[in-house]
């Protein structure tokens, strides 16, 4: 019997098309007007859009297209690790499972490749089963709801959708914490020591959190089972929350204030190393990787490594591997076709 056409689908948030304010303006547009990213009905939301398109779409394309000028490298960092991590998996899926035929794709919660066009075109062409594996260690409703809004959106315009599953969170995951480690003991033994370990997580709105968005747990989560793996004391690591966006809290500590006042208190070396990002991007290797390394030696910190993200490593693509096998369980027909006709048999 043949297989039906399987696909995985690697999510991650997107980035503009180009590094200019045209296009920038574009994808902070889509982004930012996403209810789930900027939350607010009725009074609050009209004030909203109109501080968006307003202040908001006029000065900061200019500024967010220089920071984009900076890294790009042909194309976003994002996008291009992206691409290569669909190429790193497909190969191991070849070798591991290529009986079944599954193909890797590409997508983008925000501008291109976008989700909703991707759906579409798996659809037309006769996939029947797809895995979307957002690459989102830690689950929040800022980042992973938004895809399975867009799923929804999708199977709601469409008749015959293919059988479509969605893989929640990994942020506890053996392989994730194995493959965090070990990039980090690999990077540790190539570099200079140093005294402090700083786990920086994206943030999101105090309130967000407060409301029960559990995306604060699970980065916490992801730090203790690291630090325990690593065997780090309480005072060799700490969990810090970056990008802060707008006037409201955010979640605390801020990585940018909490690396001011590290060296005052005689911590002056530190590595850092940015969990809830799978893949560099404009957020790592332009905010952690230049900004705060200014704010940290601008204080009188005298080291400042930072630690790549898993992108395509060995470890990340063993990990993807794993979430594809446990995930598309029942999906294939593989020698057991009898078995389950004995089972049918047997209960009847
Ligand atoms: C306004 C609210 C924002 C929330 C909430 C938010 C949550 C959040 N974001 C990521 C991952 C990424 N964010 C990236 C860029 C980025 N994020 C925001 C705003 C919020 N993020 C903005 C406005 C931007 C664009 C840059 C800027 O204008 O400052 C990126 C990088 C994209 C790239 O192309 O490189 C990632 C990745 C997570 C994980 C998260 C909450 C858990
Ligand atoms: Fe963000
Ligand atoms: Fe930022």
């Amino acid at each position: 019997m043949t297989q039906p056409k399987t696909a995985v689908l690697l999510v991650n948030l997107g980035s503009p098309d180009q590094p200019t304010p045209a296009a920038v303006r574009r994808y902070l547009k889509e982004f930012l007007s996403d209810r789930r990213v900027v939350e607010g009905d009725g009074l609050m939301r009209l004030i909203w859009l109109t501080v968006l398109n307003g202040i908001i779409l006029t000065f900061r394309p200019r500024k967010v297209a220089k920071l984009y000028a900076s890294i790009w490298d042909q194309d976003s960092p994002l996008r291009l690790i992206l691409n290569q991590q669909v190429a790193a998996l497909q190969r191991a899926l070849q070798q591991q499972m290529p009986a079944q035929n599954i193909q890797v794709y590409s997508a983008m919660t925000y501008g291109n490749p976008g989700l909703t066009a991707r759906l579409e075109e798996l659809t037309d062409a006769g996939y029947r089963k797809i895995l979307v594996l957002p690459l989102y260690p830690q689950y929040s409703a800022t980042t992973t709801a938004p895809i399975y809004d867009l799923i929804s959106r999708f199977q709601m315009k469409t008749r015959d959708f293919p059988d479509i599953r969605v893989i929640h969170d990994y942020h506890d995951h053996p392989l994730y914490i194995q493959a965090l480690a070990e990039s980090v003991q690999d990077f540790r033994e190539a570099h200079p020591a140093s005294d402090k370990l700083i786990l920086s997580y994206h943030g999101i709105p105090q309130e967000y959190a407060a409301k029960g968005d559990p995306y604060p747990e699970h980065c916490h989560r992801t730090s203790e089972l690291l630090a325990e793996r690593l065997g780090l004391t309480a005072d060799q690591w700490q969990t810090t929350f970056q990008s802060r966006f707008g006037p409201k809290a955010w979640l605390q500590p801020y990585t940018d204030k909490t690396l001011e006042a590290l060296p005052e208190s005689g911590v002056k070396k530190v590595d850092i190393i940015c969990p809830a990002f799978s893949a560099d991007c404009l957020e790592t290797l332009e905010e952690i990787a230049v900004e705060n390394r200014d704010v940290f030696v601008g204080a009188g910190g005298e080291q400042y490594q930072y630690i790549p993200a898993l992108n395509a490593d060995e470890g990340m693509i063993n990990l993807l591997v794993r979430l594809v096998k446990d995930n598309s369980s029942g999906w294939f027909n593989l020698a057991n076709t009898t078995n389950t006709e004995n089972e049918i048999n047997n209960a009847s």
